[in-house]
Parts: C-alpha cells; sequence; structure tokens
C-alpha cells in the first residue's frame, strides 16, 4: 500500500490565518471594535512562556490587540481571580485566555468558571462545555468551542469530506482534547468510541477507527499494527524527548512511520495539530469580539 497522505496542519493553519486577518480588517473596515486577546500565564515554566508569546505575536499580526499578563509563581488563587474579573469588565479586551496547567495551589475550576464565557477563547468555561454538549447533529458552532479539537475536526473535514457514518475512536479522555473532539465529531455524524487507560484490548479497538485521533501524552504510544489501513490518524500529543547529541525534538503520540505504512492519512508532530490549535484561538477571538459588535455568525 502507497504511504499515508500527509496532513498538512501548518499550511492548513496558514490558511485559516490569513482568512482571520482578513475578518479583522473586514470587522474593523465596518467600524467594528478592534479584537482584543488577554493571555495569562502564572509561573516562569520556559515552554508556556513561548507559546503564550507566539500567541501575543500572532494576535498583533492578524491586526488584534494584545494584552500579556505575567504573575509569578506563588500568585495567589485571590490575586489570579482579581485579575480575571478586571479582564471580564475591560471592553477592549474580547478574549482571555489563562495558560494551563496552573501551579498546584490554584483551583483551576474556580479559575475557568471565573471568566467571562463570552470571552472564554478557550472553550473551557462550564456553559461554553454545556454548550457543545448539547449541541445538536451539524448545529452552528457559534459559541467558544476548545482551540485543539476545533483545528482537529477542521483538519479532517478538510481532509476527508463529509465524516458522516464513519468509525472514530478517540484516545484519552481529557476535558482539554479527547472529550471536546467526540463531542465535535458527534455532531458531524460519526459513531464515536472514547478510549482511556482501563480500555480493554485497546489495539482491536484502534483497528476498528476510521478516524483515529489520540492525544494521551505518551510518546509513540500507538502502533501501526493497531491501525485500520487506510484510516485517518491524527496525533494531538506534542512530547519534548532528548536526541543522542544533547538537544530535543517534538514527537507525537503515534509512531509516525509505522502508521504512514498503514494509514491513508496521517498528522505529523509537528506540523499537524499544533499550529491549528494557535490559529483556532485566533478564530475563536474573533467570532467572541464579532458577537459582542452584535454581528452575525459567520465561518470563516
Ligand atoms: N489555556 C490553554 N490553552 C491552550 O491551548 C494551551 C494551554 N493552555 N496550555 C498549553 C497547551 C499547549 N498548546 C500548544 C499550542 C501550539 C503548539 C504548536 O504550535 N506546536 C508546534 C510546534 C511548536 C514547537 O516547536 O515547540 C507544532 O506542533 O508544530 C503546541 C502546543 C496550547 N495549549
Amino acid at each position: 500500500m502507497a504511504d499515508a497522505k500527509l496532513i498538512d496542519g501548518k499550511a492548513f493553519a496558514g490558511g485559516l490565518r490569513q482568512r482571520v486577518g482578513a475578518g479583522v480588517a473586514d470587522l474593523i473596515a465596518k467600524g467594528g471594535p478592534k479584537p482584543g486577546l488577554a493571555t495569562v500565564l502564572v509561573g516562569a515554566d520556559p515552554a508556556s512562556q513561548v507559546y503564550v508569546r507566539s500567541k501575543g505575536k500572532l494576535a498583533v499580526e492578524l491586526g488584534m490587540a494584545s494584552f500579556d499578563h505575567q504573575l509569578p509563581e506563588n500568585t495567589t488563587e485571590a490575586e489570579l481571580l482579581a485579575v480575571v474579573a478586571q479582564l471580564n469588565a475591560d471592553p477592549t479586551v474580547n478574549g482571555i485566555l489563562v495558560q494551563l496547567p496552573l501551579p498546584r495551589h490554584i483551583d483551576t475550576a474556580k479559575v475557568l468558571i471565573a471568566i467571562d464565557p463570552a470571552k472564554d477563547v478557550d472553550g473551557f468555561h462550564p456553559v461554553n462545555v454545556g454548550r457543545l454538549g448539547s449541541i445538536a447533529p451539524g448545529a452552528p458552532l457559534d459559541f467558544p468551542v476548545p482551540c485543539t479539537p476545533l483545528g482537529v475536526s477542521m483538519l479532517l473535514q478538510d481532509a476527508l469530506g463529509s465524516l458522516s457514518g464513519l468509525n472514530a475512536v478517540i484516545v484519552g479522555r481529557s476535558n482539554l482534547v479527547g472529550r471536546p473532539v467526540a463531542q465535535l465529531l458527534l455532531r458531524a455524524d460519526c459513531t464515536v468510541t472514547i478510549t482511556h487507560s482501563r480500555t480493554r484490548d485497546l489495539p482491536a479497538v484502534c483497528r476498528q477507527a476510521d478516524i483515529l485521533v489520540v492525544a494521551i501524552g505518551k510518546t509513540e504510544f500507538v502502533k501501526g499494527g493497531w491501525i485500520k489501513p487506510g484510516a485517518a490518524v491524527v496525533d494531538v500529543g506534542i512530547n519534548r524527548i532528548p536526541t543522542p547529541e544533547g538537544k530535543s525534538r517534538l514527537v507525537g503520540d503515534v509512531a509516525f512511520a509505522e502508521a504512514q505504512k498503514v494509514a491513508g492519512y496521517v498528522t505529523p508532530v509537528p506540523g499537524g495539530v499544533g499550529p491549528m490549535t494557535v490559529a483556532c484561538l485566533m478564530y475563536n477571538t474573533l467570532q467572541a469580539t464579532r458577537r459582542v459588535a452584535g454581528l452575525p455568525f459567520v465561518a470563516v
């Protein structure tokens, strides 16, 4: 069998970014507000700093305002909640992203529920989680949807067209990726199975999948023999592993070289889902701004 087609997330994200940029320009040209994205990072994790900085930089490139809040590791929960309240009240801020994970002394659920659902560009507020969890098949996504899952579903729809009736197996049940991916694929009329660490005979379940989405944070966990020939494999994992030369490189949750020999489509790491996450954050920020301006929902 021929090697799998690469799903080029970087290229698709480039196009999406461009469309979002055009949407921002159009909104401002019509007298609308300039979209504003606020990011909040607690602590000085170097990888998180890089991500937050790249989000702010991209926002500015697309014509948005960016507000970066860097708080020390020992910030109290009350102090963080005060920053969130201030951003909720600021009319120039349309999107709020609190970088996760938060330090252990802060209750993440308490912070996420404090974010104004209309500014919740991560889609993690319980109101938005509930909207996605009760969406009708094919109904418009006219509320904030988690960025990585939204990116996954966009890539699959672009590669496969209609997903109707396909067997989708998701490896991982996190609130950040696995569960919202399941909701989006159910909305797209897939037959969805969510698997996890207690699933019996996981390889056999995975072999039933026309669509296999892997998000468990374990380096090259899914092997080629777990993949149905011709399936579409989406690798959400981003694992930084050391190289023999003393540097590091990124690898996914799927054994990529093996997958390429069996799958019909596969996303690379890097250059697959990662760039879509950031592009979808910009998309959510534009949409949140259009909604406060009272403009109708149009998918970009
Ligand atoms: N509230 C919140 N929302 C998030 O969306 C969120 C978060 N917290 N915490 C951390 C994770 C991680 N995350 C990534 C975004 C982009 C890439 C990305 O662009 N990756 C590139 C590679 C980048 C590199 O080289 O390091 C790629 O896969 O091609 C990766 C990871 C968003 N996250």
